[in-house]
């Protein structure tokens, strides 16, 4: 038997999530479900074979979990067209930056089981790293089966429920971080006369090999840097101004800022 799993709202996440399940070993354990007030978002989802509901209570009735991909503002409609239909028994995933499972409770039902989610986009290639925390009436099955669906199309690490805004910079928010960080090596490369294609790919493949020494190399990030760095040669020369600009503080206020606003965003 399938497990129902409906997406109220199918935008950037919503959809990312469902190319994850559509793309991954649980795709055939799994009959999604979706409703979003687009209809191009719906179109999107009916490609991948997810069933368009008429709305959101419609959905709710017919799933076992229930993903809320809305923004976070336009959550307290949702919990209000939704609360009727909520039950003890089903499971709302909500990964809405910086709503907390008492929140979803308090505008649905008592104890109601929520697991909070932060993903993020790379979920589209099967790349995503996910970070999951569980209200205490969720069960181990069924925190289970939603740890499989982030672990078939990623890596996925459990947190304490207290660390879900502070993890958004981590993971959640960080790719659009990085992005910005290879435009910047891009816009140099171009400036100096090197082609935009050639530059693109080797960042890119130099963030990929980066990212697997870190996690396969089983060296430290400071070895790995030393690794890079020839006595006397180019590396340090580019190291000395990162830090001179004070790169780490640049990050450090960037993590705070995105972690002051999910806290803003927090009920
Ligand atoms: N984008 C990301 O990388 C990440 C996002 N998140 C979280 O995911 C959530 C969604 O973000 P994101 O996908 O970027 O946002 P999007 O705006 O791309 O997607 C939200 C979708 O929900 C639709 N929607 C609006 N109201 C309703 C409703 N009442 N019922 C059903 N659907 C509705 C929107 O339609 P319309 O456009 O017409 O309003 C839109 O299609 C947020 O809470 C965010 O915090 C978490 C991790 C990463
Ligand atoms: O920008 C946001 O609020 C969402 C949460 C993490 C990534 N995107």
């Amino acid at each position: 038997m399938k497990y129902n799993v409906g997406f109220i709202g199918a935008g950037n996440m919503g959809f990312a999530i469902m190319k994850g399940i559509t793309g991954s070993s649980m795709a055939d354990d799994i009959a999604l479900h979706v409703f979003d007030p687009s209809q191009e978002a719906m179109v999107r989802a009916e490609q991948l074979g997810a069933a368009s509901e008429k709305n959101s209570a419609e959905l709710v009735s017919k799933c076992g979990y229930i993903f809320l991909a809305v923004k976070p503002q336009q959550l307290d409609e949702v919990l209000a067209d939704i609360k009727d239909e909520v039950t003890a028994d089903k499971v709302i995933v909500s990964i809405c930056a910086g709503i907390t499972d008492d929140y979803i409770a308090s505008k649905t039902i008592a104890g109601a089981k929520v697991v909070m989610v932060m993903p993020n986009t790379p979920l589209l290639l099967g790349e995503g790293a996910t970070a999951l925390a569980k209200s205490d009436s969720v069960s181990e099955n069924e925190f289970g089966l939603v740890c499989s669906i982030f672990g078939s199309c990623g890596i996925y690490s459990v947190l304490p429920k207290d660390k879900m805004k502070e993890v958004i910079a981590i993971n959640g928010s960080s790719p659009a971080f990085i992005y910005l960080y290879a435009q910047s090596f891009i816009e140099y490369a171009k400036s100096v006369g090197i082609d935009e294609k050639a530059a693109t790919d080797l960042f890119a493949k130099s963030l990929i090999g980066s990212a697997k020494m870190i996690t396969d190399s089983g060296r430290t990030i400071d070895e790995l840097i030393t690794m890079v760095s020839s006595k006397g040669g180019t590396t340090i020369a580019g190291l000395e101004k990162l830090r001179e600009n004070d790169l780490d503080k640049a990050v450090r206020e960037c993590c705070e800022a995105c972690t002051k606003r999910a806290y803003e965003l927090s009920k």
